[in-house]
């Protein structure tokens, strides 16, 4: 005799649309968490950039670079938005007394004295950013070698790693602020990838044509290794045709580019920072976190 299979077990394709959902988000935290990624092999410097502002910029930075770090890479997080908001999320300390990467890009400081761990997370670092930094786009003006200080101090701060016998860096993420001035300059002559986040909503595209003009100037002119290796879709609510039609035209426009993640609009995202966390630490096994895991994987990856 043929058994009927159990409604929902463990497997089975029969189950309920529920309990299927449930073994298969089930099956890819199992999947994603706890999973070790390859090293690169050199650091991979990615800046953040969209001038779009609330497209999600510091999000990823903060979630790509923690869940990361959670599968035993070593990060850095270079905060450059005047906001301080990736600093906010990575819990470490950034009021106006703090050293900060206002000193090391205008004053001259070692980035190692400034950079900080983030304390919920091994393997994580932040050169954070403080209110000075607002004022930062006007007084580089002035500065020999404006565009490449930040590039500067990332090199030496390698060369310091080496010589103290720390381990190399794995990833360094840039946090940019949502403009195309002299700090987001500093960030693309710093960096060998750009991760551009694009916000899955109306006029997602709007401006993205004058920042890969930018990108295009700064290959030409200050740094011809720099590429837009990563495009990430954030905030996505699958409730609605628009969402799905805007990812539609973004991967047909850049079909290499884009991660097969998305980033789900989700309300424990939202949340973490006020908590001065990121989803990964506040709530690791949300529907947001694992995007971000496998957005990380994707990265690593590649
Ligand atoms: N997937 C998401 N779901 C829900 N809220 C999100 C999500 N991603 C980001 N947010 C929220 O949207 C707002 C903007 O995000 P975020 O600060 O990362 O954008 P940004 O591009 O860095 O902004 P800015 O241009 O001001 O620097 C924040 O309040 C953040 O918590």
């Amino acid at each position: 005799m043929i058994q009927a299979p159990l409604a929902g077990a463990a497997g089975s394709d029969d189950g309920s649309p529920i309990a299927r959902q449930l073994i298969s988000e089930t099956k890819r935290r199992e999947r994603l968490l706890g999973r070790a990624l390859p090293k690169p092999i050199k650091t991979r410097i990615m800046t953040v950039a969209n001038q779009k502002g609330g497209v999600g910029k510091t999000t990823t930075t903060v979630n790509i670079a923690a869940a990361l770090a959670a599968a035993g890479l070593q990060v850095l997080v270079v905060d450059i938005d005047p906001q301080g908001n990736a600093s906010t999320a990575l819990g470490v300390e950034h009021h106006a007394e703090v050293d900060s990467i206002y000193d090391v890009l205008i004053n001259d400081f070692a980035l190692a004295d400034v950079v900080a761990p983030c304390p919920d997370i091994a393997n994580l670092i932040c050169a954070p950013a403080t209110i000075h930094l607002a004022g930062a786009e006007i007084e580089l003006v002035s500065l020999v070698a404006r565009e490449q200080r930040l590039r500067r101090a990332l090199d030496t701060y390698s060369e310091h790693r080496e010589t103290s016998g720390e381990e190399r860096l794995d990833y360094i993420f840039i946090d940019c602020p949502p403009s195309l001035g002299l700090l987001t300059v500093n960030a693309f002559c710093a960096a060998n990838e750009v991760l551009i986040p694009i916000q899955c909503e109306y006029y997602a595209l709007e401006g993205l044509s004058q920042l890969l003009k930018n990108i295009e100037m700064i290959q030409k002119h200050l740094n011809a290794e720099l590429e837009v290796s990563t495009i990430l879709l954030t905030m996505y609510d699958g409730r609605t045709n628009l969402a799905a039609q805007v990812a539609a035209d973004v991967r047909e426009h850049f079909p290499d580019q884009v991660l097969k993640a998305v980033v789900p609009r989700s309300v424990r995202i939202s949340e973490a920072p006020s908590y001065q966390q990121t989803v990964m630490t506040y709530d690791p096994s949300s529907t947001g976190a694992l995007s971000y895991l496998e957005a990380a994987a994707e990265i690593a990856e590649r």
